[in-house]
């Protein structure tokens, strides 16, 4: 049972892999796949005053206090102290982690003394749509109830009408000021931060004495700015030029603002400076969401960057991007990449950092996290749908030729030359030996040259036609004129002849397996060294094949062969290699 679900398993992944070499469309999520995962906090603001390491320490402590409960309580990851050291060990998503070290570490924090001052009465968790979280909170001994809030800067911002200083006054935040704020946050952004800010707010009592039992969402007072540094994995831009080079266009779609995103997409190299001008590769989620179908069908190719996307625009680039018959292969780390991620063709989750619902959503774990094995993942899907495009015009080939020499020899005079036997040994060495032999071909480096293949396109293509038709008619002139004239020409008798014809045939599928390794490329031999199996199993059919003539004869119906007619019989087979090689001159589209 257990061996039947790997199996399944390794059918399932191996078929996902053949999809993703057929893959138009690459959508990817930037944390998850991108970055570093490693984000650190590298600028820090109080309202519109940046902080440094010398004016930190002005910080007045009730302000300071609020920044540790905003950072201490409205979190999802968390602060240990293990036994074995006094150094703090901190858990959580990437950006938890960051913002947890900075408060420990820089603003000296105490996490469990935080928590110990408080009493925890209402928890918003982080939701992807308003993309904060919050929570609301009673000191102890206090009657008031208090909102922190933390989350995408310019969202919180929006929520804000006041803000602190240094010194702890409350100042209301004129119209200069507001702008500032907001070129700050853009600034951080240009330099591909992660911008996340804080609020905070002291519910004042009811009329009744009655305490403010709900979050509250408006004039709000600003705590502070941070800007993590979310830097690009090494690696990830050659990864980027590859698919692009192998025809597969990358979108990115995250929920980080415009600014931050573009500056991040110009680091890994979806978006090049000089096109970053054209508009339309970068859109909002707000804009793309509004569009109207007619709209997105238009515009959906020429988006390479998404910012401020909700899971729902995440499923809805897929959905339309699949509608216009892309391939799509959808990366991602979290729950809100999930949909897209199950409506992809073909979905790939992160091993370390993915969540387990983007894990179960998807057709294959990446285990090291690492977008570079997205190319592997490519390479490797467009070599088995190659070996797969090769042994079917191998096989093709064997079958059109049997049937037809066979078919012709049975209507015009009654008799088969190949028997029942010859035609089950060719199956047999045809079907399993040249599986092998062709499916176990490497990927080269060529394979990422090529265009993908895409939805529309037949299995079988033209060139694959014209190959092996070339062939068949070949072998098919060639063991009809033994078939009808062979008797006379080598002077044998009947048994003899379909000998010949059976032995001729068999070593055409030989030759003609040399061929079949690269359907366009004239140089068949190139990297033949290195696929040990494939020239062990063509030793193997040939002595095989001399088994069956030689010795094997009453078996297989066949009589033994003098030195000529063996040379006959490789020197037509032999023929396959230059009509092979001739026929790669004929042009054909696609
Ligand atoms: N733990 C958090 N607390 C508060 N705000 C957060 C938190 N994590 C993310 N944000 C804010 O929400 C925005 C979007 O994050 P979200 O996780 O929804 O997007 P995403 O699509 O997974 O992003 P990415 O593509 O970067 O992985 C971030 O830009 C940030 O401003
Ligand atoms: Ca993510």
């Amino acid at each position: 049972m257990k061996k039947m679900m790997n199996d399944n398993a390794l059918v399932r992944r191996l078929s996902a892999c053949e999809t993703m070499g057929s893959a138009t469309t690459i959508c990817t999520d930037k944390t998850g796949t991108l970055t570093m995962n490693e984000m650190k906090v590298t600028e820090f603001w109080l309202g519109p005053e940046a902080m440094t390491e010398e004016n930190q320490s002005e910080i007045a402590p009730p302000v300071l206090q609020l920044l540790h409960q905003a950072v201490g309580l409205n979190t999802t990851g968390s602060v240990c102290i293990p036994n074995s050291s006094p150094v703090p060990e901190i858990s959580g998503s990437p950006t938890e982690k960051a913002i947890l070290s900075w408060a420990v570490f820089d603003l000296g924090m105490n996490a469990d003394e935080v928590k110990q001052g408080c009493q925890i009465i209402h928890v918003e968790t982080f939701n992807s749509e308003k993309k904060r979280s919050g929570v609301l909170i009673r000191r102890n001994s206090e009657k008031a109830t208090e909102t922190h809030w933390k989350g995408a800067a310019e969202m919180i911002l929006a929520l804000c009408s006041n803000y602190y200083d240094k010194t702890g006054k409350v100042r209301a935040i004129s119209d200069e000021e507001r702008l500032h704020v907001e070129s700050i946050i853009q600034n951080m952004a240009a330099k591909s931060l992660r911008c996340i800010a804080f609020a905070h707010k002291i519910s004042e009592e009811e009329n009744g004495g009655q305490v403010h039992e709900k979050l509250e969402e408006s004039g709000l007072t600003l705590l502070g700015l941070v800007g993590l540094k979310d830097p690009c994995r090494p690696g990830v831009r050659t990864a980027v030029d590859a698919c692009r080079a192998a025809g597969v266009k990358i979108k990115m779609i995250t929920g980080d603002n415009v600014h931050t995103a573009k500056a991040i997409a110009v680091e890994c190299g979806i978006l090049k400076p000089e096109e970053d001008l054209e508009d339309e590769s970068v859109v909002e989620g707000v804009q793309f969401r509004n569009y109207s179908p007619e709209e997105t069908m238009e515009r959906i190719d020429k988006i390479r960057v998404m910012a401020r996307s909700s899971p729902f625009d995440k499923l809805k680039m897929v959905q339309y991007l699949k509608q216009k018959g892309h391939v799509v292969a959808v990366t991602g780390d979290g729950t809100n990449d999930a949909p897209a991620l199950k409506e992809a063709d073909i979905g790939l989750s992160m091993g370390i950092q993915g969540t387990e619902v983007a894990k179960e959503s998807s057709d294959i774990v990446i285990l090291d996290d690492n977008f570079t094995s997205v190319v592997t993942v490519l390479r490797w899907g467009r070599c088995v749908y190659n070996n797969i495009q090769k042994f079917l015009q191998f096989q093709l080939t064997v079958n059109v030729a049997a049937l037809v020499i066979n078919f012709v020899a049975a209507v015009s005079s009654g008799k088969v030359p190949l028997t029942a036997v010859q035609l089950l040994w060719v199956n047999l060495i045809m079907d399993t030996l040249g599986a092998l032999a062709l499916a176990t071909e490497q990927p080269t480096n060529e394979l990422m040259d090529k265009k993908p293949v895409g939805r529309t396109e037949p299995l079988i293509t033209r060139v694959m036609w014209r190959n092996l038709l070339s062939q068949a008619l070949y072998q098919i002139t060639i063991l009809l004129t033994l078939q009808f004239k062979g008797r006379s020409i080598f002077g044998v008798d009947e048994k003899v002849k379909n000998t010949l014809i059976f032995n001729t045939f068999v070593f055409c599928q030989v030759f003609n397996e040399f061929n079949a390794r690269n359907m366009e490329k004239k140089n068949i031999f190139k990297g033949l060294l290195k696929n040990k199996l494939f020239l062990a199993i063509i030793g193997i059919t040939a002595v095989l094949q001399i088994v069956m003539v030689e010795l094997l004869t009453k078996f297989a119906s066949t009589k033994r062969l003098n030195w000529g007619q063996w040379g006959a019989c490789i020197g037509i087979a032999v023929m396959s290699w230059p009509i092979g090689w001739l026929v790669k001159y004929i042009p054909v589209s696609g």
